[in-house]
């Protein structure tokens, strides 16, 4: 068998910080399991712009198409900010994500239990909450042309354009219909088919597409109400399907579900290559932090269980990948917490490091 190969792109900010300690885990997956990646690493974002002119390098891209499976940290940072659209940060994930057509982006939101009383909600509308959210990823309002700020008589006009085909929502809702079918067999899709045309659409096609899954119970809500129930009462979910931007937004509120942004996973999949498993980028759903660069403070839970989705999704390993998540289950329980598990007046946290080297003694542990 031949070595499943890793392209990790640490990216800008807490990126590297974390990616260092997903680094650890890889290797301890090679000394201890006998389960060896071919890892090769480059740039994204700010640092690949500031070497090489342009937030992702062709050959970069190349090297993406190619591997089974991405890692990336996070990108951008204030430095970069009036860089022109075509050269921000972000353009460099947004690229990856478009060329590799990551059109299913799964945003797993769950509460550990250590954590359940540090949510900024009641501890019994989160404690066991295990809810998935599947955001489209490549096309609608963050892809749809005509783009740009125009003149417009005296005054400037900022345009995005929303825009979904049927095709493009069919295939997305069948992924998230198949993991409903996995899970608890309950998908809500959420859009604003009260005001939004695409809204419309996007209903019928989830609609017409859950006649092929008649065991999943189908439900539907607009998303700002969704925005709402997700905060009252996220246990009633289990599997929510919904476009670019509501994803974007929803899933960074279930991040505070489960106690810190630090904390939350994805997987970004498209379709299948000629060995059978997606194609794949796994990236926390954090950003750069630059509030917290360079100060050891980062939590690197999110981007280690990322790692763990890749061992899941792309190498077929889900033993290994539960095996990785009962670690951390372990290490939180065991009251290791870094600053943004512990609040405003928290003390004592431990360093981004020290997090890892923890995740590290609980994968010993485990043997
Ligand atoms: N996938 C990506 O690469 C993303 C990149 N960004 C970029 O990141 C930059 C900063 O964006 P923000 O809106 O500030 O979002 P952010 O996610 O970087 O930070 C929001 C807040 O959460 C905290 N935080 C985030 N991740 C954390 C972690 N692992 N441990 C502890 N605390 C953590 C930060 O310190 C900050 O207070 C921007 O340039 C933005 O465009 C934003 C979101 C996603
Ligand atoms: C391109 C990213 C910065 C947009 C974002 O916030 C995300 O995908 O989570
Ligand atoms: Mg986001």
């Amino acid at each position: 068998m031949t070595t499943p190969s890793l392209l990790i792109l640490p990216g800008d900010g807490i990126g590297p910080e974390v990616m260092a300690e997903v680094r650890k885990v890889i290797d301890w997956y090679g000394a201890k399991r006998d389960l060896a990646f071919d890892v090769s690493e480059d740039l994204v974002g700010g640092c690949a712009y500031d070497k090489h002119g342009t937030p992702l390098h062709d050959d970069t891209m190349a090297k993406a198409q190619e591997v089974d499976a991405v890692l990336l940290g996070a990108v951008g940072g204030p430095q970069y900010d009036s860089l022109d659209f075509s050269l921000k940060p972000e353009r460099g994930l947004l690229r990856l994500r478009k060329e590799m057509d990551l059109f299913a982006n799964l945003r797993p939101a769950q509460c550990f239990d250590a954590l359940a009383d540090f949510s900024s909600l009641k501890k019994d509308v989160v404690a066991g909450l295990d809810i998935m959210i599947v955001r489209e990823l490549t096309s609608g309002i963050y892809f749809g042309e005509p783009r740009g700020i125009i003149e417009e008589g005296n005054e400037r006009v900022g345009i995005n354009t929303q825009r979904y085909t049927e095709s493009e929502i069919d295939r997305v809702a069948r992924n998230a219909f198949e993991l409903a079918m996995r899970r608890n067999k309950k998908l809500c899709s959420m859009e604003k088919a009260n005001v939004m045309e695409s809204g419309v659409l996007w209903r019928e096609v989830v609609t017409e597409v859950g006649k092929d899954y008649p065991e999943v119970e189908l439900s539907h809500m607009y998303a700002d109400a969704g925005a709402m129930q997700l905060c009252r009462w996220p246990k009633q979910f289990d599997v929510i399907v919904t476009d670019n931007l509501f994803g974007d937004l929803l899933s960074d509120a279930a991040a505070m579900l489960t106690g810190s942004l630090g904390m939350l996973p994805s997987a970004s999949l498209g379709a299948p290559m000629a060995n059978g498993r997606p194609k794949a980028m796994y990236e926390p759903v954090h950003g750069s932090a630059p509030d917290i660069a360079g100060q050891g403070k980062a939590n690197p839970i999110a981007c280690v269980l990322s790692f763990a989705m890749a061992l899941r999704y792309s190498f077929d390993q889900g033993e290994e990948a539960t095996r990785l998540e009962k670690a951390i289950e372990k290490v939180l329980a065991d009251g290791y917490r870094t600053a943004d598990l512990l609040g405003e007046e928290g003390k004592d946290p431990v360093s981004t490091s020290q997090m890892g080297d923890a995740i590290i003694a609980a994968l010993d542990a485990s043997l």
